[in-house]
C-alpha cells in the first residue's frame, strides 16, 4: 500500500499541480492568453492615434509649447485667393477701390508685382472706383475673395487707406484659419510698403516689417495618456479580467472546485495557485504594456522610467486582479458594472478631487478604489513629462512632489504602498466572500465564521449554513418519526440502533446511517422591485431518517425514483451538505464533525452524477491531476493512472481531450477518479449512464472486481445494473428507505409474484391455417392451458402470442403452485407444451410497486382531496391515495358498515397519482376501522362546494379478503 503524502508537502504537490493545470489552460485556449497579454497594444494604439490626431489639429498653434525664442514671420506675401478655406471659384487674390486714380493704379500694379515670392496675375485682382461699390460686390458674390483694399488720393503727400478682411475664423479638416494672419497682415505691409515707395519716390526702398509672437511657456498641455489613459487602462485591466476570472467561475460552476475539495484539495493551494498564475499573467502584460508605449513613442512612456512606470501598471493591474476576485462567485457582468462605477470615479478624481483639494478622509476613502490611484498617478507621470524640457519622474525621484505641483498630497512612492495596502484588503476581502456566499451546492459558512477558533485550528470551523446572505433561514421543523411499515427496514433499523450501543463497532461495517435526515431549509428573501416584499419557501424534508448498514466488500445499490433523496444522502455522506438530523459514520468518522469530515474524504472516492471535468484537459492529465490532489507520492503517479486507464479502457484515448470524448468515455474517466488511490468507499452515481452495452458490461466487470476490500455505493436506475451488481439493494422514495435486502427478497416479496412462461412446439400449433397474431389464442391448445390457469389459480394470460402464453402469478397463490406445476408437467404433451419456465417478477416492477405506494402515501399525508365519482353516479371527495372508502348513507341493518369501494390508482409521467377506476360496492367489514370521516382542517378548506360529500376512509390492513389490485 503506498503512503499518500500530508501536510506541507501535499499542499505543495498539490500547489505545483494546479499551477501546471493553469499553465496548460491557458496553452490550450490560447486566443484568450494571447488578448490577455496583448490587449495593451491596441489600446496603446488607439492612444496613438488620439495622440497623432490632436496633434495634426494644433499643429498651426504654439499654445501647447515652451516657446523661448519665438521666429520672426518676415514680411509675408498676399496669399493666392485658393487658400481661403471655402472660397468660390473663380476668385481673387484682393479687390481694391479707387482706381480713379493714376496714383493708386501704379501702387496696386506695384503691390501685385512686388508680392514677394508671387507676382500676382492681373486676372486675380479685381477693381472698384469706391468702398461703396466694392461692398456691394461683396454682397452679392460672397466668398469670391479674402480682403479689399480701399485707397483714397488725397493730395501730393497723403494717401489714405483701408483693409477689409473677412474675419470669421473658420476651421477645415481640422486646421484653424486665422484670417488676420493669413490675409489682413500681407495687405497691409504689401499696402504700406508700396505708398511709402510712391510718397518717397524710391522704387526700390527697402520696406522690411516683421512680426513674432511672445515668447511664452505652453498654454495647456496635452497629452493622450493623461487624457485617456485611466480609461483605457482600466478597460485593459476589465479586458484581462473577464477572461482570467472565467476560468474561475467555470470551475466553480461546473463544480470542478467542489470536487478537488473532495478529494481533499487545500484551499490554501488553489487560491495560492491562482494568484501565483495571475502574478505571473499580470507581470507579462504590465512589462508589454510599458514596451508597446515605448515602442509608440509616447513622451510619457520614454521619458518616465521604466521601473515606475511597470510598477505602477503590475500594482495596478494585480489590485485589479484582487477586486474581480470579489465577483467569482458572480457573472463577469458583475464586473462590467463595477469597472463602469470605476470609471466614473477616476473622471470625477480628473477634476482634481480629492487629491488636489478635499480632506484626507476624503483621499483615504478614495483612495482604496485602485483605478482613482491609477489616475492621480497617470497624471503625475503625464505632468513630468508634458513638454519635452520636462523629463518625467525617475526612480530615485519617486517619492519627491513634481516642481509644477502647487498642491502635493500624494507621491508615486506612496502610490505603490496603497497599491500594497489595497491589494491585502481586496484578497481578504475575496476570501471572505468566498466563504460566505453560497456554493454550487448552496451552502456557505457563517458571516462570522473567522470570529470561530476552531476556523483556525481546523476543528469545527467548517460549519456550514444553507441561506443565502441577504435572505435567513426558517426554523426547520422537527421531523416525526414514524416507525418503518416493511419489517426488513425495521430489522435493519433495530440492528444500527443496537449496535450503536456496543462499545465496539462491528469491523465489516463500512458505512452506517444513524436515522439521518436532511431538511432543506425554507428561507424568507426580500426582494424588492418597485416595493418590498417578503418570499417565504417553506423547509423542505428530502431525508427523513434513515437508518441502514453499508458492508464491506460489498456494493449496496441505492434505488428509488426522481427526488427521492439519493444524491442528498451522498451529499451528506461526502460532506457537501450538512445533515440535520441523526449522523452518518464512514469507517467510524462522523459526517458531523469536521475532523472526522477530513477524513472521510481521505477515505472515499466519488463519481459524480454528472461529469465534473475540463474539456481542455486529456483523460491522463486528469488523472494525473487528481493523483496529484489526492497525494499519492510523485515516483507512483504515472504507473498508478496508466494502471487506471487501462482498467477503464481509455490507454488509447489516454490523450485525448476530455472536451473530446465520447460521453460514455467520458463516464470512464470519473469512474477511473473515483478509483484513485484505493479509496475505502467507493460512490457511485449513476456511473454507466450513457454508455453502450459492451462497454457498460466491461465497467461492470470493473466495478465488480473493485468491491475486494472496500465498500460500494452505487445509485442507478438501471434496474439490470442493480440486479447484477447489487449485492443488497435499497431503494427510497420520498425520503424514507422503503425496502431493503438481496435482489431475489425484493423480488419475493414487493414483486407482484412469479411469472409462468408456458411455450408451444410446432406439432402443437401446426394447424396449417395458423394466425401470426394473438388470434393464435384460439388454437385448441392454448385455449386449454389458459383454462387450466384460469380454473386453478384463476389468472388469465398477460401476453399471449402463437407460441407462448405468459402469467403473472400472484403471492397469495404461492401454495397452490407446487401442485399446480407438477399436474401442468404431467400433460405437457396432451397440451403440446414445448417448455415452462417460471421466475419472479423483474426488479423493475418491484421498484414501480415501491414508488407507486410511496406516492399514494404521501398524498394520503398532504390530505389534498379528489372526486371521486362512482358507476351509481354519486360523486364523493376523497383524500388522494385512500385505498377503501365508505359511501356515506348506505348503512342499513344488513350493512352496518354501509357499501364500501375499492379505489385503483395509477400514475402519470410526473408521477403524480390519479384515479383509474374502483371496484363493485361491498359491504364494508364490520371491524374495519375508520381512518377519516370527518374533513381536517386542511380538507374541509378544500371542501369548498354546498353538497359535496368525503367519502368514509378505511384502514386498509382491517378490509381481508378484498378484492385487490
Ligand atoms: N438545495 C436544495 N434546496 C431545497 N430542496 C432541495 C435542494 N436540493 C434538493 N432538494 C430537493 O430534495 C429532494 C431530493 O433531491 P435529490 O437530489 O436528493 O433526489 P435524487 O433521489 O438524487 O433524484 P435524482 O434521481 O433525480 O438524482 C428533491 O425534491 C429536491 O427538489
Amino acid at each position: 500500500m503506498v503512503e499518500m503524502l500530508k501536510g506541507i508537502p501535499l499542499l505543495i504537490q498539490q500547489f505545483k499541480a494546479l499551477l501546471k493545470k493553469n499553465l496548460l489552460l491557458s496553452w490550450r485556449n490560447k486566443r484568450a492568453t494571447f488578448m490577455q497579454l496583448f490587449s495593451s497594444i491596441f489600446f496603446i494604439f488607439l492612444m496613438f492615434c488620439i495622440e497623432q490626431a490632436i496633434k495634426s489639429r494644433f499643429s498651426d498653434t504654439t499654445a501647447y509649447q515652451n516657446v523661448y525664442d519665438p521666429k520672426p514671420l518676415m514680411s509675408p506675401p498676399i496669399p493666392p485667393c485658393e487658400d481661403k478655406f471655402y472660397v468660390k471659384l473663380p476668385c481673387y487674390d484682393f479687390v481694391w477701390s479707387g482706381n480713379r486714380s493714376p496714383r493708386i493704379q501704379s501702387i496696386v500694379k506695384n503691390i501685385m508685382a512686388n508680392n514677394p515670392g508671387r507676382p500676382i496675375p492681373s486676372h486675380k485682382v479685381r477693381s472698384f472706383r469706391t468702398k461703396e461699390e466694392v461692398d456691394a460686390w461683396l454682397f452679392s458674390d460672397p466668398m469670391h475673395c479674402p480682403g479689399a483694399l480701399h485707397f483714397i488720393d488725397r493730395n501730393a503727400t497723403v494717401i489714405s487707406y483701408g483693409i477689409q478682411t473677412n474675419s470669421t475664423m473658420v476651421t477645415k479638416r481640422g486646421k484653424v484659419e486665422d484670417p488676420t494672419f493669413k490675409f489682413q497682415v500681407p495687405l497691409q505691409f504689401a499696402a504700406e510698403r508700396e505708398i511709402a515707395r510712391s510718397l518717397i519716390q524710391v522704387p526700390n526702398f527697402s520696406w522690411n516689417v516683421g512680426i513674432k509672437e511672445f515668447a511664452h511657456p505652453a498654454i495647456k498641455t496635452f497629452s493622450a495618456v493623461g487624457m485617456v489613459g485611466p480609461t483605457f487602462f482600466l478597460t485593459i485591466a476589465m479586458f484581462s479580467f473577464v477572461l482570467q476570472i472565467g476560468s474561475l467561475i467555470t470551475e466553480k460552476e461546473l463544480k470542478l472546485r467542489q470536487a478537488m475539495s473532495i478529494m481533499g484539495l487545500y484551499e490554501t493551494a488553489y487560491w495560492l495557485s491562482w494568484l501565483t498564475w495571475e502574478t505571473i499573467i499580470t507581470f507579462l502584460s504590465s512589462i508589454f504594456l510599458v514596451l508597446f508605449g515605448i515602442m509608440f513613442r509616447f513622451d510619457f512612456f520614454v521619458h518616465n522610467s521604466f521601473a515606475v512606470l511597470f510598477l505602477i501598471f503590475f500594482l495596478f493591474q494585480f489590485n485589479m486582479v484582487s477586486i474581480y476576485l470579489q465577483f467569482s462567485s458572480g457573472s463577469s457582468t458583475d464586473a462590467v458594472k463595477i469597472t463602469v462605477a470605476f470609471l466614473l470615479m477616476q473622471l470625477v478624481t480628473s477634476f482634481g478631487f480629492p487629491y488636489t483639494f478635499g480632506t484626507n478622509r476624503h483621499r483615504f476613502i478614495w483612495s482604496l478604489f485602485p483605478p482613482n490611484l491609477l489616475a492621480k498617478a497617470l497624471d503625475m507621470l503625464e505632468k513630468a513629462t508634458a513638454t519635452p524640457e520636462d523629463k518625467g519622474i525617475s526612480w530615485s525621484s519617486r517619492a519627491k512632489c513634481l516642481p509644477t505641483e502647487m498642491f502635493c498630497n500624494i507621491t508615486i512612492a506612496d502610490i505603490y504602498k496603497w497599491f500594497v495596502a489595497t491589494f491585502f484588503l481586496w484578497v481578504l476581502l475575496a476570501l471572505y466572500f468566498d466563504n460566505i456566499i453560497p456554493n454550487s451546492s448552496g451552502v456557505r459558512k457563517s458571516i462570522f465564521y473567522f470570529l470561530n477558533p476552531g476556523y483556525w485550528t481546523g476543528r469545527g470551523g467548517g460549519k456550514v449554513e444553507e441561506s443565502g446572505i441577504f435572505s435567513w433561514s426558517s426554523a426547520i421543523p422537527p421531523l416525526e418519526y414514524t416507525p418503518p411499515d416493511d419489517e426488513d427496514v425495521c430489522e435493519e433499523e433495530n440492528v444500527v440502533k443496537q449496535q450503536m450501543n456496543e462499545p465496539t463497532g462491528d469491523p465489516n461495517i463500512a458505512v452506517q446511517l444513524r436515522g439521518l435526515a436532511k431538511t432543506y431549509p425554507g428561507t424568507i428573501k426580500i426582494t424588492c422591485s418597485c416595493c418590498c416584499k417578503c418570499e417565504r419557501s417553506s423547509p423542505y424534508h428530502a431525508v427523513k431518517g434513515i437508518w441502514m448498514n453499508f458492508a464491506k466488500d460489498q456494493l449496496f445499490c441505492l434505488l428509488g425514483p426522481n427526488g427521492a433523496g439519493k444524491t442528498t444522502t451522498i451529499n451528506c455522506l461526502i460532506g457537501n451538505i450538512p445533515v440535520t438530523g441523526g449522523d452518518a459514520l464512514v469507517y467510524g468518522n462522523s459526517v458531523r464533525n469536521s475532523v472526522g469530515l477530513t477524513n472521510i474524504r481521505k477515505l472515499i472516492g466519488v463519481c459524480p452524477q454528472f461529469d465534473i471535468l475540463w474539456a481542455e484537459l486529456s483523460c491522463q492529465e486528469h488523472l494525473n491531476l487528481f493523483a496529484s490532489i489526492k497525494g499519492m507520492p510523485p515516483a507512483s503517479i504515472n504507473s498508478v493512472v496508466e494502471k487506471l486507464l487501462a482498467k477503464v479502457q481509455l490507454s488509447d484515448a489516454a490523450k485525448t481531450r476530455a472536451g473530446s470524448c465520447s460521453g460514455g468515455m467520458k463516464r470512464r474517466l470519473s469512474v477511473a477518479t473515483a478509483l484513485m488511490g484505493d479509496p475505502k468507499l467507493i460512490i457511485l452515481d449513476e456511473p454507466t449512464t450513457g454508455m453502450d452495452p459492451v462497454t457498460r458490461r466491461h465497467v461492470w466487470d470493473v466495478i465488480e472486481d473493485a468491491k475486494k476490500g472496500r465498500a460500494i455505493i452505487l445509485t442507478t436506475h438501471s434496474m439490470e445494473e442493480a440486479d447484477i451488481l447489487g449485492d443488497r439493494i435499497g431503494i427510497v422514495a420520498k425520503g424514507k428507505l422503503r425496502c431493503i435486502g438481496t435482489s431475489i427478497r425484493l423480488k419475493s416479496r414487493f414483486g407482484t409474484g412469479f411469472i409462468a412462461t408456458v411455450s408451444f412446439g410446432e406439432s402443437a400449433s401446426g394447424l396449417t391455417h395458423v394466425n401470426e397474431d394473438a388470434t393464435a389464442s384460439t388454437e385448441p391448445h392454448h385455449l386449454a392451458v389458459k383454462q387450466f390457469f384460469k380454473h386453478r389459480l384463476d389468472v388469465v394470460p398477460k401476453e399471449e402470442n402463437k407460441s407462448f402464453l405468459t402469467f403473472v402469478i400472484p403471492h397469495e397463490k404461492e401454495g397452490l403452485m407446487t401442485r399446480f406445476f407438477a399436474e401442468l408437467q404431467e400433460r405437457e404433451k396432451a397440451f403440446g407444451i414445448l417448455d415452462i419456465q417460471l421466475g419472479l417478477t423483474t426488479l423493475e416492477e418491484v421498484f414501480l410497486n415501491i414508488a407507486k405506494q410511496a406516492e399514494l402515501e404521501s398524498a394520503v399525508a398532504e390530505g389534498s382531496l379528489i372526486t371521486l365519482t362512482l358507476t351509481s353516479g354519486q360523486s364523493l371527495e376523497i383524500p388522494r391515495g385512500a385505498r377503501f372508502v365508505g359511501i356515506p348513507g348506505t348503512e342499513s341493518s344488513e350493512n352496518p358498515r354501509g357499501l364500501m369501494v375499492e379505489v385503483y390508482w395509477e400514475q402519470d409521467e410526473t408521477g403524480a397519482v390519479s384515479i383509474s377506476g374502483h371496484s363493485l360496492e361491498t359491504p364494508a367489514p364490520i371491524n374495519a376501522r375508520t381512518i377519516a370521516s370527518k374533513a381536517t382542517t386542511s380538507q374541509k378548506a378544500n371542501l369548498g362546494k354546498p353538497g359535496q360529500v368525503l367519502g368514509i376512509i378505511f384502514d386498509p390492513n382491517d378490509i381481508q379478503g378484498s378484492n385487490t389490485r
